[in-house]
């Protein structure tokens, strides 16, 4: 079995095997979507075939959608070209229930793959047409908490972005560059509304995109490079909208033991690639059942019905709850803090990070004593319930292929919203102490040991992709196990970041807490287990 258009005409050689296919006419919503397109995604990665791809296709199935989704990449093209174009734009979906059932579902909402690189005149033109077309609803996005930044590590505006600021739409390089380029192509057609919906794990995602692109659009106008009604189009709420939403499925990369299990029943396109820009992709994706996408109802341009697929539709104050919720304390530091002490501890799969007691206590702690007091309450979902569904299902799925370094990408990018959020409720709370956190502090320490490029067997550690890791890494490398001489001031002008940590650590007084269990982590061979050990008791 191949994953093609051809091969799926014969459905019964699938479906003998449990795979379950489109229901619906694919080529009649290929047309209906290229002549009216009304969705189109940016972000072609994992996250986006196993959640957004897949509720579009029930639609599709039931009759209540006759579009589906175009999927655009601006950043790392080869995945379309190896992971989207050979298979007709359709992926195989893996669920892994947590009993140990798996679903295997072919998605075919994708109807058409674009790679966004203004020197593919051909596809960039075609997306121009997609911005144009007055039937396009919604442009979502999926393309982490970095693809949103103008600046590189050091705060500086980058190269791409700085030739953009300059030379205007014509010719976009940056990623919000050529995106702002296409947005300009909508207005000067007919200024037609849309909504703009990051569905990326960064804290107020909708404020993050609606800051950058207004910040690409002030600077044309202001340069001259395109009028002045281009800033009043993007900043009327009316034509240009940037809903906010919390977005939750546990999507690991393609894994080989379900690779295993596909190759079993005869599936053969199972090859996983892991492309320049170390993307890990293949034409199947596996993740979990659990799924939440709570989004802010504010689509000017109409929307599909997607709340009839389970998504929440709510006010933006909900939104920010639900995700406050998830990103800073029931779901993404626990993450967070599986990825650093995995990847110290030699681990690397979740699910049996959740049957070490040490690392299951830490998780239990971060989250039940030191996140759950101050966690705020969307009331759309029940906090504890949330966290107990975390803790007792998800993480511990043995069937579930995640893993702490694919967790440990982007550290740096996640500690202020991850952490740092809660320690500012600490703080800002006068009924609170902030330097009564125990657990929080650690996890920051282990991070910086996690920087030493060194396990806790003392042997040499592979990082996972950051985009910092230049800056801190010759910073941690002056430290060297056993060596506790100085320390404090080798490791602050990391401690001291307020970017990296959301907070002046040294003003609010867990410098020293963090300090001291760096320096137990560092003693020797062995030490992070017996820092963990102690903390613990
Ligand atoms: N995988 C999950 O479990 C999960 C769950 C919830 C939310 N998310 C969100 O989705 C994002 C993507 O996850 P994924 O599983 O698709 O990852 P992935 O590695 O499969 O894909 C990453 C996507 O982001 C793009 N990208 C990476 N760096 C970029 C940059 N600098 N500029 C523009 N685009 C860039 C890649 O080209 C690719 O399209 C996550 O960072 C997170 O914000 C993921
Ligand atoms: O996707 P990231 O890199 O922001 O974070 C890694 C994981 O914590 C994340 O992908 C979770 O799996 C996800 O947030 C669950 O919904």
């Amino acid at each position: 079995m191949k994953l093609n258009r051809k091969e799926l005409e014969n459905r019964s050689q699938w479906e003998e095997k449990g795979y379950v296919l489109p229901e619906f006419d694919r080529d009649q919503v290929r047309e209906n979507t290229r002549n009216e397109p009304t969705w189109l995604h940016l972000g072609a990665g994992n996250i986006f075939r196993a959640f957004p791809a897949m509720f579009t296709q029930r639609l599709l199935n039931e009759g209540k959608l006759d579009k589906g989704i175009i999927v655009g990449e601006g950043f790392d093209y080869e995945i379309i070209e190896k992971a989207y174009r050979p298979f007709d734009e359709l992926s195989l979906l893996v669920t892994l229930k947590a009993d140990g059932s798996v679903d295997k579902t072919v998605v075919g909402s994708v109807v058409e793959s674009l790679r966004m690189d203004s020197e593919n005149t051909e596809e960039f033109d075609r997306l121009k047409e997609i911005f144009r077309a007055d039937s396009l609803q919604m442009v979502s996005f999926t393309i982490t908490e970095k693809g949103y930044s103008l600046v590189n590590g050091r705060g500086e505006i980058m190269e791409p972005v700085k030739q953009d600021f300059k030379n205007g739409p014509e010719k976009p390089m940056s990623y919000m560059g050529k995106l702002s380029a296409l947005l300009y192509e909508r207005y000067k057609q007919s200024a037609a509304p849309i909504a703009l919906v990051s569905m990326d794990n960064a804290s107020h995602n909708g404020q993050l995109l609606q800051d950058t692109v207004t910040q690409f659009v002030r600077m044309w106008v202001k340069e001259g490079l395109v009028d002045d009604g281009f800033a009043d189009y993007v900043s009327n709420p009316d034509k240009v909208s940037f809903p906010w939403s919390m977005i939750d499925k546990i999507t690991p990369r393609p894994d080989a033991d379900v690779q295993n299990i596909l190759e079993e029943d005869g599936f053969e396109d199972t090859e996983v690639i892991i492309t320049n820009k170390q993307t890990y992709t293949a034409p199947f994706v596996n993740a979990e059942e659990a799924e939440y996408l709570v989004v802010e109802d504010h689509f000017p341009n109409g929307r599909p019905p997607l709340e009839e697929a389970g998504v929440i539709f709510t006010d933006r104050e909900t939104v920010d709850k639900a995700e406050t919720m998830k990103v800073t304390t029931c779901l993404n530091p626990l993450h967070t803090a599986l990825a650093i002490y995995g990847c110290l501890l030699g681990h690397t799969s979740i699910h049996e990070e959740m049957n070490d007691s040490e690392l299951k206590a830490l998780v239990e702690k971060i989250g039940y004593e030191e996140g759950l007091p101050v966690v705020v309450d969307p009331k759309i979902l029940d906090p504890k319930a949330f966290i107990d569904e975390v803790i007792n299902v998800r993480f511990p799925n043995p069937f579930m292929p995640d893993t702490p370094q694919r967790i440990a990408t982007d550290t740096s990018q996640k500690l202020s919203i991850r952490y740092g959020k809660t320690i500012q409720s600490y703080v800002k709370d006068e009924s609170r102490d902030v330097t009564s956190l125990r657990f929080i502090p650690l996890i920051l320490a282990g991070w910086l040991r996690y920087l030493m490029e060194v396990d806790d067997q003392g042997e040499s550690l592979t990082l996972s992709p950051d985009p910092l890791l230049d800056e801190l890494v010759p910073i941690m490398a002056q430290v060297s196990l056993g060596d506790t001489e100085g320390i404090e001031e080798k490791i602050k002008p990391i401690l001291s970041r307020e970017d990296i940590f959301g907070n002046d650590l040294y003003t609010i007084g867990l410098s020293d807490t963090i300090t001291d269990y760096f320096k137990e982590l560092i003693a020797g061979p062995g030490a992070v287990r017996d820092t963990l050990k102690r903390a613990l008791n």
